[in-house]
């Protein structure tokens, strides 16, 4: 077992209606509202899981996606593990905006290195027939960005919402361990004698 904090933040990101909450809720409550009201901000759910033989808690935090409430969101960015970034399969403009959605991330969650981030993208809605994003389409954009996680979720009738939290978990822990295995090469030999005769600036 790992001595790290077992608390994990994740956050989920998307434009206003595409089932950010939704599947919130059905991940932790195991309910669906078809009526749900627009986000104003932010909400986090707490939700403990084990993962691979390791238990640990879930903080998910779900953003409000419409752009009037782009400043009340953005300063919950910062110490995400892990961001899920969300589009509805039956809205084409939703995946499009993705690109902008990981680049909001990126910067106001000050992620150092955006190459080996974990992120993991949502194509919510499956269960509706008039598609206008393929799944082929939406994994393209994951290979192209980076090796993303890419599932094909509904909150509606809960295809694929716990094994796309728990990819979260293992994108997270994953990084994790390699960062425990990365040797610094940073370090500061405090024995070493001055050389003399060296200036001193
Ligand atoms: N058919 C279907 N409808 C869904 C699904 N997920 C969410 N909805 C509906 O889509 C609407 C918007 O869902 P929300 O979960 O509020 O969307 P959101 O992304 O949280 O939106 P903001 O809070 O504005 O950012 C609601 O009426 C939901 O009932 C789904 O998987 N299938
Ligand atoms: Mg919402």
């Amino acid at each position: 077992m790992s001595a790290k904090s077992s608390l994990l933040k994740v956050i989920l990101l998307g434009d206003g209606g595409v089932g950010k909450s939704s599947l919130m809720n059905r991940y932790v409550t195991n309910k669906f509202d078809s009526h749900l009201f627009h986000t104003i901000g932010v909400e986090f759910l707490n939700k403990d899981l084990e993962v691979d033989g390791r238990t640990v808690t879930l903080q998910i935090w779900d953003t409000a996606g419409q752009e009037r409430f782009r400043s009340l969101r953005t300063p919950f960015y910062r110490g995400s593990d892990c961001c899920l970034l969300t589009f509805s399969v039956d809205d084409g403009q939703s995946f499009r905006n993705l690109t902008n959605w990981k680049k909001e991330f990126v910067y106001y969650a000050d992620v150092k290195d955006p190459e080996t981030f974990p992120f993991v993208v949502l194509g919510n809605k499956v269960d509706v027939n008039e598609r206008q994003v393929s799944r082929d389409e939406a994994q393209q954009w994951c290979c192209d960005n980076g090796d993303y996680a890419y599932y094909e979720t509904s909150a509606k009738d809960a295809t694929n919402v716990s094994v796309a939290f728990e990819e979260a978990v293992r994108r997270v822990l994953a990084t994790e361990e390699r960062a425990d295995h990365l040797i610094p090469t940073d370090t500061v030999n405090l024995h070493r004698k001055p050389r003399s005769g060296a200036p001193c600036c």
